[in-house]
């Protein structure tokens, strides 16, 4: 099974063109001010329009009221809007309702409580997004470059839908797909050169460490089968 690849943050049209080059399955735009990788919505706009129907078109939002999610939705056409913020489930109902659109949940994590904040959205999100806890004195929701401890994936519900995200790069990405099993990723600060600055090499890099783990997944796969 192909890995689902989220590239997050992306503001130019090479970055946008070599994500989707790349096999990228989600594009996100930020819409954040306080973010290094903010984007106006009439700018995702034009961008989104190089690579619709190839990438699903993600708006990530902190916890936005509606005149803001009206402006992003009228010119970018998201397929999706991820909540990044502190939305309740019943915001998050409000707003499928509302705008009709998939919703994914970002939710923060570092512990197991955290990572029980879930169960509250099941069957109202559309998937979530497991993220690591913000440093102290970040203004960032997310796109801090930091991960969580993974190890606290196994005591979630195997039907749980999700995207694993925080501090994923090139080195060690392979070793969190082989230690979770998941194949749906995102990733933003972890393929840049500087804050917000969409870096190509490291964006290659990041698809070859994917692909890489993905051949030996699928040998081991290969093996255990034939010894079945
Ligand atoms: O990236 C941001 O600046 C950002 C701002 C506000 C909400 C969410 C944001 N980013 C999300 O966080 C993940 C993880 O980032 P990283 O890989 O650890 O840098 C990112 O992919 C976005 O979904």
């Amino acid at each position: 099974m192909k890995t689902e690849v989220k590239i997050c943050g992306l503001k130019t049209a090479e970055a946008v063109d070599r994500a989707v080059a790349l096999g990228a399955s989600h594009t996100g735009f930020i819409f954040f001010p306080k973010s290094p990788r903010n984007i106006e919505p009439d700018d995702a706009g034009r961008l989104a329009a190089r690579i619709r129907g190839k990438a699903k078109i993600v708006a990530v939002t902190v916890n936005a009221d509606n005149d803001d999610l009206d402006e992003i939705i009228s010119a970018l056409s998201p397929d999706i809007l991820q909540l990044h913020g502190e939305e309740s489930p019943a915001r998050v109902l409000n707003v499928k309702a509302v705008y009709g659109l998939p919703v994914i949940k970002a939710l923060s994590i570092r512990d197991a409580d955290d990572l029980r904040r879930i169960e509250a959205y099941i069957g109202i999100a559309d998937r979530f997004l497991l993220d690591a806890k913000p440093p102290k004195g970040s203004e960032l929701p997310g796109g801090n470059g930091v991960s969580f401890d993974w190890r606290l994936l196994e005591a979630l519900d195997d039907g749980v839908d999700y995207m694993l995200s925080g501090g994923l790069n090139a080195d060690n990405v392979g070793e969190a797909l082989a230690m979770t099993g998941i194949r749906a990723i995102d990733t933003s600060s972890g393929v840049e050169s500087a804050p917000g600055v969409k870096d190509l090499v490291r964006m290659d890099a990041f698809f070859e460490a994917v692909n890489r783990a993905e051949a030996v997944i699928g040998k081991h796969a290969a093996v255990a089968g034939r010894n079945t």
